[in-house]
């Protein structure tokens, strides 16, 4: 297989990534999160630092009430309570029928009875956009029938212990899923790891960079789901995920260069998130894997 080749500089899709750097910075667009509670500050934070704002809610009706005023929402599953299992799905079932775009984390896919219950009901009201890790990635896509069970890896917790390279056919396969039900046919899913992977069900986008001292903060991921729904709330969500995983690696070098560990690491973090440029975040390295290659891949998936 040939290598995957670096966007030309010039390329559309990088003015569209610049453009959301851009709106968000002006529009200081809302994003709404019914999140976990280890993370909960530092997805308020990086969307703040992103230039946007943040509003934390758990119960439905507020939820629901205050998405009229979001651009776009997230939901991350990492901590459960009893009542998330009726109220996830309301909350799901209310965004489709508004047509509101959301950002799914499906934090340690796989994993419990009501996990498990919940992730299965957004599969008839998905989202616009699947934040995962490379073992959420194929299990929720395992879960969702979309993929072939028996090649899925064990679930992993938290953590991913699957490389990104193995969850390209469970990415587009859960695009692709995501796109029948999205208003405008448009959604994507981001995968993190050393090497971020971004997909709309067709195109399939590498994007190296970060630091490995993001693995070692709690939540680098939970509030990179935070900032694409940041971004999904001024773009489309191929933009959105590639402008948030662009903008997370060019923080992540800029904050490997001044930290000494990962407390301080954490905090350059949140000031590399303001202070690195639209043209910083547009010019990364964004490799698109051939053409031919994807629909290789994506046989039988
Ligand atoms: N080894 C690595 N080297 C460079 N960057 C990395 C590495 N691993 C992860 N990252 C970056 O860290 C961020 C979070 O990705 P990660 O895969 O750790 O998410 P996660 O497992 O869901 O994290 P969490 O659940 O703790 O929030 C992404 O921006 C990703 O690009
Ligand atoms: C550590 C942890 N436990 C539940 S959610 C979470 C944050 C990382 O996903
Ligand atoms: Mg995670």
């Amino acid at each position: 297989m040939s290598d995957p080749a670096n966007l030309p500089c010039t390329h559309p899709l990088r003015e569209r990534i610049a453009q959301a750097v851009r709106d968000v910075r002006a529009r200081t667009p809302l994003a709404q999160s019914f999140t976990n509670f280890v993370t909960i500050n530092l997805v308020a934070n990086a969307q703040l630092a992103a230039g946007g704002t943040a509003a934390m809610s758990f119960l439905p009706d507020d939820v629901i009430d205050t998405a009229a005023i979001s651009g776009a929402d997230y939901v991350n599953v990492g901590t459960l309570l009893p009542f998330y299992k009726d109220a996830l799905p309301q909350i799901a079932r209310a965004f489709a029928k508004a047509g509101h775009p959301w950002v799914l984390d499906p934090v340690a896919a796989g994993i419990g009875k009501t996990r498990t219950e919940i992730l299965n009901a957004f599969r008839a009201v998905p989202p616009t956009i699947v934040r995962a890790n490379a073992s959420e990635a194929i299990a929720l896509a395992s879960m969702w029938r979309l993929i072939d069970p028996d090649g899925a890896s064990r679930p992993a917790g938290v953590e991913s212990v699957d490389e990104v390279d193995a969850a390209v056919d469970a990415a587009r396969a859960i695009a692709r899923h995501l796109a029948r039900y999205a208003p405008q046919g448009r959604a994507a899913v981001a995968i993190s790891g050393k090497v971020d992977l971004v997909t709309d069900g067709e195109r399939v986008f590498r994007i190296p960079g970060g630091s490995a001292l993001m693995t070692k903060i709690t939540g680098a991921g939970c509030s990179l789901g935070g900032v694409v729904a940041t971004y999904l709330a001024v773009a489309d969500p191929l933009t959105a995920a590639l402008a948030a995983s662009a903008l997370y690696n060019r923080a992540g070098e800029a904050a490997e260069r001044v930290a000494h560990g990962p407390g301080s690491f954490q905090v350059a973090f949140l000031d590399a998130l303001w202070n690195v440029t639209p043209e910083q975040v547009a010019g990364s390295e964004i490799l698109e894997q051939a053409a031919a290659q994807s629909a290789d891949r994506s046989s039988g998936a």
